[in-house]
């Protein structure tokens, strides 16, 4: 019988329906894990375990699941054996210290001698030893932000995003320890088969974000403006150009990517490019 790959995603939270929708997006479709805790995939090789983050790099460690999605600020507080495969670019966020709005904090010196509430104990650790600095650690499952305000600590390291969380409960970040975006993991022993099937799948994700970073340009131009266009938007090889009914036009076709999008639509009006059409591009095999 042919094996099927395991991967372990979050039952619920912050990065429960990222994963699930980028699986789905690599074509592989199964059922939500609400209640159940395993789905078959209906098209792919493939069992989705649904399960608490945190225990994700301990399955893998133990070969209960083969591959997970989890946080990158777990991957490293857990430091179980497995391997980081992909960056997958969602669920960004950082780990910073943050101290009660009222304290003169100049540098991390302050933290000497103070005590620290965090969920994060290892991490905060090698901060510490990395700075120099003496302090006690407390370690606390959730509601890290609250610590301070109820005399339990000096001080927290938690996720921050927005920062709305830390200026609501009276604290300021005052250091970032690490940035953190969900990861792509996988045991370091898989078999032949099992390897196969992780590679097919990076090859899915990585032309689902490719496609999610780039757009799809249609636009109408002057020939005598073709070569300079072709310089601002080079496209995955170059751009397609195809003559307009109209003498002395063409279409041209190209690829652009998100963050350099806005720049060069300004300098192709300038070059008399019009009707600029932006598509989304679904996969992108490049
Ligand atoms: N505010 C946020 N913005 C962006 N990413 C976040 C945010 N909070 C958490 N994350 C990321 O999502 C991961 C999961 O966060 P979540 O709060 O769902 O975890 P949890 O409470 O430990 O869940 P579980 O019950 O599965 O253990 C975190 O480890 C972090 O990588
Ligand atoms: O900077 P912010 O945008 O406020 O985000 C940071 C908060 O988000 C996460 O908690 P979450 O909201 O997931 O709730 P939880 O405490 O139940 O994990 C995290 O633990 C922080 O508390
Ligand atoms: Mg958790």
């Amino acid at each position: 019988m042919s094996q099927k790959i395991r991967i372990a995603v979050q039952k619920s939270g912050r990065l429960q329906e990222q994963s699930v929708k980028l699986l789905k997006e690599c074509g592989i479709s199964f059922g939500n894990g609400s209640s159940k805790l395993k789905a078959e995939a209906d098209n792919f090789p493939a069992e989705i375990l649904f399960l608490r983050d945190d225990d994700i790099p301990e399955y893998i460690e133990d070969n209960v699941a083969d591959i997970g999605i989890i946080g990158e600020n777990v991957f490293l507080e857990k430091q179980k054996e497995s391997e980081l495969v992909l960056r997958l670019g969602f669920a960004k966020c950082r780990l910073s210290i943050a101290v009660p709005k009222s304290e003169e904090y100049q540098s991390s010196n302050w933290l000497n001698g103070k005590k620290i509430a965090t969920s994060y104990p290892v991490i905060v650790e090698n901060y510490l030893s990395k700075n120099n600095i003496a302090a006690e650690i407390h370690e606390i499952s959730g509601s890290v932000e609250i610590a301070p305000g109820i005399g339990l600590a000096d001080a927290v390291c938690d996720i921050v995003s927005t920062g709305s969380t830390l200026l609501t409960n009276g604290l300021k970040e005052v250091d970032t320890v690490m940035k953190s975006e969900a990861i792509l993991i996988a045991s370091k022993s898989l078999n032949p088969e099992k390897s196969a099937l992780l590679n097919e799948l990076v090859f899915r994700v990585n032309a689902v974000n490719a496609a999610k970073s780039n757009k799809y340009l249609l636009l109408n131009a002057p020939n005598d403006s073709i070569e300079a266009i072709t310089q601002v938007l080079p496209g995955m090889k170059s751009p397609t150009v195809m003559p307009l009914k109209e003498k002395g036009w063409s279409s041209l076709h190209s690829v652009v990517n998100e963050n350099d999008f806005w720049s060069q639509i300004s300098q192709l009006k300038e070059l008399g490019a019009q009707g600029i059409l932006v598509i989304p591009i679904e996969k992108m095999i490049v």
